[in-house]
């Protein structure tokens, strides 16, 4: 079996110091060098992916808005149902996403919150155990009753937020300043989501970037720039920016991109359903951008499958590029797990490394589709789903364990998911009247 010693193992085992792997090895060598510890051991440990753009508080909304544009299932379908959730919804909607994750092997997620009740998701997280760089959701124009702030407003609740969460759950939890795009926030919005990432340390900025056409039409006619130049002339781009997407993007803004050190999170299922377009991640990887990999939110994936994913990015680069070589497992996985640990901040995080933090999954390979296990990566990378995952570790805690979520009650969770009876006439009205 082939596989690089440092990301993936297969019958491995694990022994953990507090957060911290403080050994990590084939299960034969860690028995004995470690016979009388408390060990881990799994048919395939691999460092838990990093989910560098998802939407949690979209977890109730997957199906409604099927066969649309970004725009239309925005406006018609995803902003009326984030305007709609009250506050217990949105701890319902926030701990179904990350029991999903969780599950099938997310450890970390960039997550981009709603507007209200924020503080609900930032709890659930906290929770459930999963480590995040998460924001309240900024709009300030074009945005329906239920979501529209006042920009002033919408800063202070962000600054109250990073004061409460920033760090929060020892150090778990991390704060991202989240703008939701361009075209739904003013220039003052903008800047000022810039002054909060540089008043804060560690605190960093995620926001949607150049997804569709319409987006970036819709921010030419009003900055009369490139999307990207105006992020840039905002201070939305540098080594602590996220930007999720970038599909149209021409060359001098990839030259920006890459000269600012601004990270991009590439959603290949999101763009496909949404009919986007295909990111050039090639180009951007060539050029050093950091390029990390999500699912987006359930509403455009529609699975939280970081497996799937890592599966469609590859495949999805090799039939534009008419090329079989392009996008090979071993980059693949790099995306989803050290690229993403660093768009996220979390330093020694995304590798199976000694002293790094024990953030670990599990997978089962005793299955029809992992035999015979001829190259695991590929396996990892091609085959294997989210189910198969059977153990999954933050900061050397248990948060599933034998397929079993330990810190929450899962089935408690689905069904009062299942009991959530959307109905967003009214909002979807609202939305309608601001719809670019
Ligand atoms: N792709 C997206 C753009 C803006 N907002 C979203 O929720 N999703």
């Amino acid at each position: 079996m082939v596989a690089d010693a440092s990301t993936v193992i297969p019958d491995g085992a694990l022994v953990t110091t507090g957060s911290r792997i403080e050994a990590v090895g084939e299960r034969r060598e860690l028995v004995e060098t470690y016979p009388d510890h408390e060990r881990v051991e799994c048919d395939v440990l691999m460092p838990g992916t990093v989910g560098a753009h998802v939407h949690s508080v979209q977890s109730l909304g997957r199906g409604i808005a099927d066969d649309t544009e970004l725009l239309d299932w925005l406006f018609d379908y995803v902003l009326p149902m984030e305007a709609t959730l009250t506050e217990r919804e949105m701890e319902i909607a926030a701990k179904l996403g990350y029991l999903e994750l969780v599950e099938s092997g997310t450890t970390t997620a960039i997550d981009h919150l709603s507007v209200a009740h924020a503080d609900r998701a930032f709890e659930a997280a906290g929770e459930i155990g999963i480590r995040g760089l998460m924001g309240k959701v900024l709009m300030d124009r074009r945005s329906p009753d239920g979501l529209l702030e006042e920009t002033d407003r919408a800063l202070d609740e962000t600054e109250e937020l990073i004061r409460e969460y920033h760090g929060a759950f020892d150090d778990r939890i991390r704060y991202a300043v989240t703008p939701r795009f361009a075209v739904s926030c003013t220039e003052e919005c903008l800047r000022g989501a810039r002054e909060l990432a540089d008043e804060y340390d560690g605190v960093r900025i995620h926001t949607h970037a150049s997804e569709n056409r319409s987006e970036i039409e819709t921010v030419e006619a009003d900055t009369g720039m490139r999307n990207i130049h105006w992020l840039d002339e905002v201070g939305l781009t540098g080594e602590d920016v996220v930007l999720a997407h970038c599909v149209w993007t021409d060359e001098s803004e990839r030259e920006v991109l890459a000269e600012t050190g601004t990270h991009v999170t590439h959603c290949p299922s999101s763009n496909m359903k949404l009919a986007s377009g295909i990111a050039p991640i090639w180009d951007y990887l060539d050029r050093g951008i950091n390029v990390a990999l999500g699912n987006d939110g359930p509403p455009c994936n529609n699975t939280l499958d970081p497996f799937t994913e890592m599966r469609q990015a590859s495949l999805l680069q090799k039939v534009d590029r008419l090329d079989p070589t392009a996008a090979p497992a071993q980059d693949i996985f790099e995306m989803a797990t050290v690229n993403g640990a660093k768009a996220a901040g979390f330093e020694k995080l995304g590798k199976l490394e000694e002293d790094w933090r024990a953030d670990v999954i599990g997978l089962r390979t005793d299955i029809t589709r992992a035999t015979p296990l001829h190259d695991v990566l590929s396996h990892l990378v091609f085959a294997a789903h989210g189910d198969d995952v059977v153990f999954t570790m933050v900061d050397g805690d248990v948060l599933m364990d034998d397929g079993e979520v330990t810190a929450v009650d899962a089935d408690e969770i689905r069904r009062e998911a299942g009991e959530i009876d959307l109905d967003l006439e009214d909002a979807r009205e609202s939305a309608r009247q601001v719809k670019p």
